[in-house]
């Protein structure tokens, strides 16, 4: 299910998904080709940083013709693991989990919460959105019964070291930590922090000291 990551730079992965969606959607509009102009617009990368991103797998694109928009589409969902289904787990039913199993994905690409974990009675043994919320237990051997590699950690600071030893117990390979703690993991599990008040402090600080919008995407 999940592959290698392939050698292309990190800076570049992470726009990955960026350009897919839009591209699908050019795809289901019935567009054939985009100039990396028309992308820029779009996805707000600028195009000099669109055609070196493309080039490293190899679409070039031509002159007054653009990019193949059903070559690049292909590309990137074998890149991106979009023929595969994803399940992930969720860690945490509170305010922000509850709100990502109500949003649940499907509608971006093939990645979904197929469970959910949480201590509270209340939640435990109850379906939001139809995923069932099993007790924190029983975490270890559903992981492994349906082979889940990947969880998003919605719990409180206080609790998520703890929470990601048992993951790591679990077989976990990748986190999205959506808690402000900083969490140790060994070398081979991957995390990915998501902190909403860092990115607001960046974005603020680069529409302080900065006019330019392209300024701020190579980081
Ligand atoms: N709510 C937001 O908008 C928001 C935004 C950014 C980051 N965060 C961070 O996300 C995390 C969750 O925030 P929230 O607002 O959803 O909190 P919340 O209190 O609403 O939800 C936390 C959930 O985790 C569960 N939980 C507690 N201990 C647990 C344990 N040991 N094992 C499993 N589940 C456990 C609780 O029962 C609860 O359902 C926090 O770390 C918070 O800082 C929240």
């Amino acid at each position: 299910m999940m592959q290698e990551p392939m050698k292309i730079p990190q800076a570049t992965a992470k726009r990955l998904p960026l350009y897919y969606r839009f591209l699908k959607n050019l795809y289901s509009a019935g567009k054939q080709r985009v100039s990396s102009a028309e992308l820029s617009e779009a996805v707000k990368v600028d195009s000099a940083t669109i055609r070196r991103d493309f080039s490293y797998f190899g679409a070039l694109g031509k002159k007054g013709y653009g990019y193949n928009v059903n070559y690049l589409l292909s590309f990137f969902q074998k890149t991106l693991d979009q023929d595969d289904l994803t399940q992930v787990a969720l860690i945490g039913v509170g305010n922000l989990g509850t709100a990502f199993l109500n949003y649940n994905f499907l509608k971006n690409n093939n990645t979904k919460i197929a469970m959910a974990f949480d201590v509270d009675p209340e939640k435990v043994g109850k379906r939001v959105e139809d995923v069932y919320v099993h007790h924190m237990d029983e975490i270890k051997e559903r992981l492994k019964e349906e082979n889940i590699a990947v969880a998003i950690l919605t719990v409180p600071a206080s609790v998520a070291q703890p929470i990601t030893d048992q993951l790591i117990q679990a077989d976990i390979r990748g986190i999205l930590n959506f808690t402000p703690a900083r969490l140790n993991v060994p070398s081979t599990v991957r995390i990915h922090h998501i902190d909403l008040a860092v990115e607001l402090q960046s974005l603020i600080y680069f529409l302080k000291n900065y006019t330019d919008s392209e300024d701020s995407i190579e980081e």
